[in-house]
């Protein structure tokens, strides 16, 4: 699997995230979202590089111009309920793709114990497809595997992107294992530690509650 940290090199990304990660700015919420959905718009602009284009002649008012279409089919999927504000900056580049959504959650058994269930699932058919699967937290990356499986009901997808804001070096090692050796893995960047709850350290707290509100 490649992976791709953006901590590398400095760009707006770096700013972003230390936004979405400090506990004075993340308290506006609207900023949070934003946050997420901006590094969902320079990533899918950094992907949009790796996909296949088509040469085609345009016609404009003075001429036939040669430019270049998205050849790929792409497919933007997206975990609940982190991953909304995050995908909508995907779908703002890549406005023609199609979409899936899945709904993955964490049941606690006792404190530090859990399961993860997907309940919900809408997605395309995807064989042939460019999947990109967005989800700004990957912690253990249980969510994103099963999501995965999930997803894979649905068909085969020939190319396959994973898109994260935080991920622990944990899940990328899960993830490597988990998904096909030609996927790539887009990481913002990547924290070394997750803690007994399974909270990425220093991460940056709860995505989907700052994003949305505290769950019950
Ligand atoms: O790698 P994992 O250990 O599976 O954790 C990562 C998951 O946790 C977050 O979702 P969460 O379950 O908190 O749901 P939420 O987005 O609704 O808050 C995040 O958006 C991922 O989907
Ligand atoms: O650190 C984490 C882990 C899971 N989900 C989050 O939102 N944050
Ligand atoms: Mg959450």
């Amino acid at each position: 699997m490649k992976v791709i940290n953006f901590e590398e090199t400095p760009s707006l990304i770096n700013q972003y995230v230390s936004e979405l990660r400090s506990v004075e700015r993340q308290t506006d919420r609207m900023r949070f979202r934003r946050n997420l959905e901006r590094i969902g718009e320079i990533m899918a602009y950094e992907i949009s590089k790796t996909l296949a284009y088509d040469k085609v002649d345009i016609t404009t008012p003075l001429g036939i111009a040669p430019c270049r279409n998205i050849s790929d089919k792409v497919v933007l999927a997206t975990i609940f309920r982190a991953g909304v504000p995050f995908h909508y900056g995907f779908l703002s580049y890549f406005d023609e793709a199609e979409n899936a959504f899945v709904s993955a959650y964490r049941k606690y058994r006792e404190k530090e114990n859990f399961d993860v269930f997907i309940e919900y699932i809408a997605s395309p058919k995807l064989d042939g497809k460019t999947l990109v699967i967005v989800d700004p937290m990957l912690a253990t990356g249980s969510s994103m595997e099963l999501s995965y499986r999930a997803l894979l009901t649905k068909g085969n997808p020939s190319k396959i992107h994973i898109a994260s804001v935080i991920a622990s070096r944990q899940a990328i090692e899960y993830v490597e294992r988990a998904f096909p050796a030609e996927t790539t893995l887009w990481a913002g960047t990547v924290d070394d530690e997750i803690n007994s709850h399974s909270y990425i350290v220093p991460g940056l707290g709860d995505a989907g509650d700052l994003a949305y509100g505290v769950k019950e």
